[in-house]
């Protein structure tokens, strides 16, 4: 997401709802089946959104170029159309040779009415040079991967990169359930479509937040066509449990912070904030473990215990003063210290190897305790199976990770396919947890995060490319652990744990190392409000 997604209304307040292409579809359904608005003035109230959106951007007219498809996606783009041409700008609209539905067939009647049509080929699109390009070729009715003229006129429109390309809903060929390309490979490549702008209607789809989505609709606007009151009226049976996201830079993300809260209330003394507890590896090992541990005391937990061998406690002499020390040899030790049921989280593989990872797993799962199990935990339970973990277990692979634990949900992950939906993170994340009975946080910059009942976030954090560095996934750990210590179910403490680590790594800027990263955390709970 670019930055001025956050300037639209509907999202500053933080978490929002995201909604499938099935339930986005299942809302506009309910919504004309009511009577009080029709199929036509959401095509109205749509098309005039992204020209406006267009004019924001762009206040001197230009030369403008739509391409209108088969569907209402073309719809809008002859309402679009329209809107230009009114203000001013001048127009070429080329429009595939179809009878639309009864929508799209009325937006094209009315643009006909002033402006010509030229069908919608390669050589009419290469003929005139433009300053804009509106593509509303497909949307959410994409079914299959693109052929022949219209694959030919996107992979023109992905090479040309001197036309800025504003796209309705998304970029054509992009699955809005996946964040993938129809027919094409998972990864980035050279000639995909990159809009400047996107403009979506209601709601973020997953495919505008996960994969190449980001990257190739550019600027994110949700433009408010008069919906919400049918999604809040719509009811679970019609597609399950929606998934959130979080927005870069927002204040006050609503159900992030009010878990928060809800924890704080608790009272003022230390055992009331939790204590967690943060496994460390051999001598020599310690470092992961620390900024787990750090981040844990910084996230608020009211007591932090670092456990390495003891044999490497001398290497966690220095500071932080706050944190305690304690040998934990084996699993009969660790036993015994989570007989002490005042330690409420527990942080097991950062550094801490994986055979000292497997053998620490049996107690810790059998102490039933909230625990965060990341990195050499994670691949501990690749040779064991995921199976016998609960509910208050987070998981935290990266992708390489999750493929060693669940190596046939990142096989078909990892799937093109020409027909959509393609299977997704969120697919793959939301079997993963049902699958281990675990609460699961898929890391990456488009963070998915299930719990085994189904419910979901996203956690979209594009524009921190410079989180991506070594022991940064430690800190998220200790975050996560630290909230857990305070009594936030694992689903909040994971998300909002995605969220804070996120904002530590806006707020510091480029430049950071993990260290810096526990150390802003005051800062961030600061400005949430906290
Ligand atoms: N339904 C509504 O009330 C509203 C819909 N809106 C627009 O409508 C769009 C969805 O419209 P549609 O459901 O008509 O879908 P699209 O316009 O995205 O495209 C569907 C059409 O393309 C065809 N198609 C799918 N894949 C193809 C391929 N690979 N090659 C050739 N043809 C292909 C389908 O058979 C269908 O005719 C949204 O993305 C949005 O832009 C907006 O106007 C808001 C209101
Ligand atoms: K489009």
């Amino acid at each position: 997401m670019r930055q001025s997604a956050q300037k639209t209304g509907s999202l500053r307040m933080g978490w929002a709802e995201v909604l499938t292409t099935a339930r986005m579809r299942a809302i506009e359904a309910a919504a004309m089946a009511s009577g009080a608005v029709s199929g036509a003035e959401l095509m109205e109230r749509a098309g005039a959104a992204v020209a406006g959106a267009i004019r924001l951007r762009w206040p001197r007219p230009g030369r403008a170029l739509v391409l209108c498809g088969p569907g209402n996606n073309g719809g809008d783009g002859y309402v679009v159309a329209r809107h230009l041409a009114q203000a001013g700008w001048r127009l070429r609209v080329l429009g595939m040779d179809n009878t639309p539905g009864p929508d799209a067939a009325l937006m094209k009647q009315r643009w006909a009415a002033i402006g010509a049509i030229a069908p919608l080929t390669l050589d009419q699109l290469r003929r005139k040079p433009a300053d804009l390009c509106v593509d509303a070729i497909f949307g959410t009715g994409l079914t299959r991967a693109p052929k022949g003229e219209i694959a030919a006129i996107l992979a023109h429109l992905g090479q040309d990169r001197a036309t800025e390309l504003v796209a309705v809903d998304c970029p054509s060929g992009l699955c809005l359930d996946s964040g993938g390309f129809l027919g094409r490979p998972r990864e980035a490549a050279t000639d995909e479509l990159r809009a400047r702008l996107t403009v979506a209607f209601d709601s973020p789809k997953p495919g505008h937040l996960l994969e190449r989505g980001p990257d190739c609709c550019g600027e994110l606007v949700i433009a408010d066509i008069g919906l919400r009151r049918w999604r809040e009226a719509a009811v679970a049976p019609m597609i399950g449990v929606a998934p959130s996201f979080d927005i870069p830079d927002s204040r006050r993300p609503a159900h992030g912070t009010a878990a928060l809260d809800k924890a704080r209330a608790g009272g003022g003394h230390k055992f009331t904030h939790g204590h967690a507890l943060v496994l460390a590896g051999g001598f020599g090992h310690g470092g992961a473990a620390r900024l787990a541990a750090r981040a844990a005391l910084r996230a608020g937990a009211g007591l932090v215990t670092l456990g390495p061998p003891r044999a490497a406690l001398i290497e966690h002499s220095g500071p932080p003063d706050a944190l305690m020390r304690r040998g934990v040899d084996d699993a009969d030790a660790l036993a015994a210290l989570l007989a002490d049921a005042r330690i409420s989280a527990v942080v097991l593989g950062p550094g801490c190897g994986v055979e000292r990872a497997a053998a620490l797993l049996d107690p810790l799962l059998a102490a039933e305790r909230p625990c965060v199990l990341d990195a050499d935990a994670v691949t501990a339970l690749a040779a064991r199976g995921p199976g016998g973990l609960h509910p208050a277990c987070v998981l935290t692979p990266h992708q390489g990770e999750f493929a060693r634990v669940f190596p046939d949900l990142a096989a078909k992950l990892a799937e093109t396919s020409p027909h959509g939906p393609f299977y997704s993170r969120i697919d793959a994340a939301r079997e993963a947890a049902a699958r281990s009975g675990a609460t699961l946080l898929l890391k990456g910059p488009d963070t998915v995060i299930a719990a085994p009942d189904g419910q979901l976030r996203i956690h979209s954090a594009f524009d921190v490319p410079w989180l991506a560095t070594a022991g940064a996934g430690d800190v998220l750990s200790g975050i996560i652990a630290g909230l857990l210590a305070r009594g936030l179910a694992p689903l909040d403490a994971a998300a909002t744990g995605a969220l804070l680590h996120a904002a530590a790594a806006r707020r510091f800027g480029p430049g950071l190392i993990a260290d810096d990263l526990p150390d802003m955390l005051p800062a961030v709970l600061r400005d949430l409000g906290a």
